[in-house]
């Protein structure tokens, strides 16, 4: 057995808040346009890392078996076994049999409760070799849960509740059929909200309008007209969801529908009424967005239904929050706020939608704040210019990995396949790009929604994403594996070198590639240490054992980690040894193969220590 031991000593603060405060990197110049700020192409160097980062592989090693030094100092808990007999379904078991467990009728087949009851099989998982994570929306088409398991074994990691449409009994019923299906033991879906966030959106329609070019369209706030005259009339009339929409709108504007799949040129206001020109013809339906070109709406970022909508998520411990239309980093502390006061013991990744132009110059200090981020192409793309949108998604997700927080590309992933079977060049090509960046996650949005083809578009993302693996293992380069610059002398690497953690998970996935590892191993409570694994983009898999079930489901957003829920025994050895068996017995590590393991477990009641291992399975 080939084992040797890194070890830091340190005082009982274990695991720290998911977004510790650290800096940005300040890689911006100023750009005079706007008052607004462009990201300069940085060179990011090869696919080595620094010398400067890596750790020197001296410390203390362990005994011959690998047993690091607080071996058998902490109490043996015979038959305290938790790691379950079978762990995950078979993959041979059959949608009707895992729906059947799921809802109460399975249970001599599949037991209810299992120690480890975390998605690792098949397809959903990394040992079928995919860094990036699949935000797939649910939607009437995919409400079912039939349908919310066969997304779950075709890929989905999470899933996306668009605050936006559907009741609260909608949300409800979605939400207790992706608990059964994580309780099947198979998956581990995390659960991310949406919020509708200020947006502006035009009425319901009776049925879709086809609009031409040159002709008025009338955009009104009356709310008394009755509902047969809207959009029945030429000149067509539609009501719009915001009331100062009228006062927001100048002569002149450019109001885009769905991101530009029509617009308007704003020639008359009328009392309630604006008056409109189409300029680009398209089909309008019901609830779209409504945009006007450089302009934000004056709304505050969290409405009286935002509020609404997170305490019923707080009311059924969602894993995220997506807050649309941030504006300021207010909006960020205002929620964390909240949910520290009214979800105690919860401890949901807030993310920062970034879709209006009003938070590109504070982008920085959004980022700072939130706890990962969305790029939301649709909304941002109407509301700055549209060519811009690449590049505030590139600086989004560069920040982002500087940061050690993760960001999902998101909107027009596949968008031809709402209708269509099979996806465009540019498509794919976007999704590539997207996670050679270094992304963590891709969304899918009406494609799962209210598409004709939820599944074959998850496909679609699952296997270019896993390609991306692919090419990367041919020797592409890929800049989601280059390390981030953190030697700008900015506050962020000061901020970043004074925490030992970072250097220590940096250099276990340095240590990964060295040794040719099949896999890294984490053991950690809140997540943070596996986020910072993944952070360092190691180009072995990362699995993350927890005792916590929502850490788990909170890390189906990192990049490379697999979670497990793992009850942790005092005696840190047996849960190590209860950890690659359990990895060995799924396949995931063969006899013989080497693992690095990042740990803490090393414990006595009053003292801890952070460790890297390099073990033999
Ligand atoms: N919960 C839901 N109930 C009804 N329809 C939905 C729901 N979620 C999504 N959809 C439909 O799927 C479309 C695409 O989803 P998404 O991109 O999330 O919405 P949008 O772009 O409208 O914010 C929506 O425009 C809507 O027609
Ligand atoms: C993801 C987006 O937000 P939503 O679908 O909520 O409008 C977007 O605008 O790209």
């Amino acid at each position: 057995m080939l084992g040797f031991l890194l070890q830091f000593p340190r005082a009982s603060s274990r695991d720290q808040p998911w977004s510790g405060k650290t800096r940005w990197l300040e890689r911006r110049v100023a750009h005079s346009s706007g008052g607004r700020s462009k990201t300069l192409q940085s060179s990011r160097g090869g696919l080595g890392r620094s010398s400067k980062k890596r750790w020197a592989l001296s410390g203390t090693l362990a005994d011959a078996s690998g047993r690091p030094i607080s071996a058998g100092q902490g109490e043996m808990h015979n038959g305290e076994t938790t790691l379950g007999p079978s762990g995950s379904a078979a993959p041979t078991t059959t949608t009707a049999a895992v729906v059947d467990a799921a809802i109460g009728g399975g249970q001599n087949r599949l037991p209810r409760e299992r120690p480890v009851s975390v998605a690792v099989a098949g397809r959903n998982q990394l040992s079928s070799q995919r860094w990036s994570k699949i935000v797939c929306t649910i939607g009437p088409k995919t409400c079912s849960l039939e349908a919310i398991y066969q997304l779950a074994e075709h890929g989905m990691n999470i899933a996306r509740l668009n605050m936006s449409h559907g009741s609260h009994e909608w949300h409800h019923n979605v939400i207790e059929k992706i608990r059964a299906v994580n309780k099947s033991g198979k998956y581990n879906i995390g659960i991310l909200l949406d919020t509708k966030g200020p947006e502006v959106r035009s009425g319901d329609l009776k049925a879709p309008i086809k609009v031409a070019r040159g002709q008025r369209f009338i955009w009104t706030v009356r709310r008394d007209i009755p509902p047969e005259q809207l959009a029945s009339d030429f000149p067509y009339i539609t009501d719009v969801s915001y009331d100062d929409f009228i006062n927001d709108v100048n002569v002149g504007d450019i109001l885009l529908v769905d991101g530009g799949i029509c617009s308007f040129v704003i020639v008359e206001k009328r009392g309630l009424d604006v008056i409109s020109e189409c300029l680009d013809e398209g089909v309008l339906t019901s609830r779209r967005h409504l945009n006007v070109r450089g302009k934000s709406a004056s709304l505050p970022a969290l409405t009286e239904k935002d509020w609404d909508d997170i305490r019923f998520g707080v009311e059924r411990n969602v894993d995220f929050y997506a807050l649309s239309f941030v504006k300021h980093e207010d909006d960020i502390i205002q929620l964390q706020e909240y949910l520290r006061e009214h979800a105690p013991g919860q401890t949901p990744l807030v993310l920062a939608k970034i879709e209006s132009a009003q938070a590109i110059p504070r982008l920085r200090q959004i980022l700072e704040a939130a706890d990962g981020a969305m790029v939301a192409r649709g909304d941002l793309g109407a509301e700055i210019p549209v060519e811009e949108v690449p590049i505030v998604q590139e600086e989004i997700v560069y920040l982002n990995r500087a940061m050690h927080k993760p960001t999902i590309v998101a909107t027009h992933m596949l968008e031809s396949m709402i209708v269509y079977p099979t996806p465009t060049r540019a498509e794919v090509t976007d999704i590539t790009e997207a996670i050679r960046q270094g992304s963590d996650a891709t969304m899918l949005s009406g494609e799962t929604a209210n598409g004709s083809y939820p599944l074959e578009a998850l496909t679609v993302m699952d296997t270019v994403a896993k390609s991306v693996f692919h090419q990367e293992q041919e020797g592409l380069l890929c800049a989601a594996l280059s390390p981030v610059e953190r030697s700008t002398g900015a506050t962020l690497e000061r901020d970043l070198l004074s925490d030992p953690m970072v250097s220590m998970t940096e250099a276990a996935a340095s240590l990964a590639t060295g040794v040719d590892a099949a896999c890294i191993i984490v053991f950690t409570k809140s997540g943070r240490v596996a986020s910072l694994v993944s952070s360092a983009r190691s180009r072995c898999p990362i699995y993350a054992f927890t005792p916590s079930e929502s850490t788990a489901r909170k890390l189906t957003l990192f990049w490379g980690v697999t979670a497990f829920s793992l009850e942790f025994c005092p005696d840190p050895e047996v849960t190590v040894h209860r950890s690659l068996e359990e990895l060995t017995r799924r396949g995931l590590i063969r006899k013989n193969e080497l693992a690095v393991i990042v740990s803490d477990l090393l414990v006595r009641d009053d003292f801890s220590v952070d460790s890297i291992q390099v073990r033999r399975a």
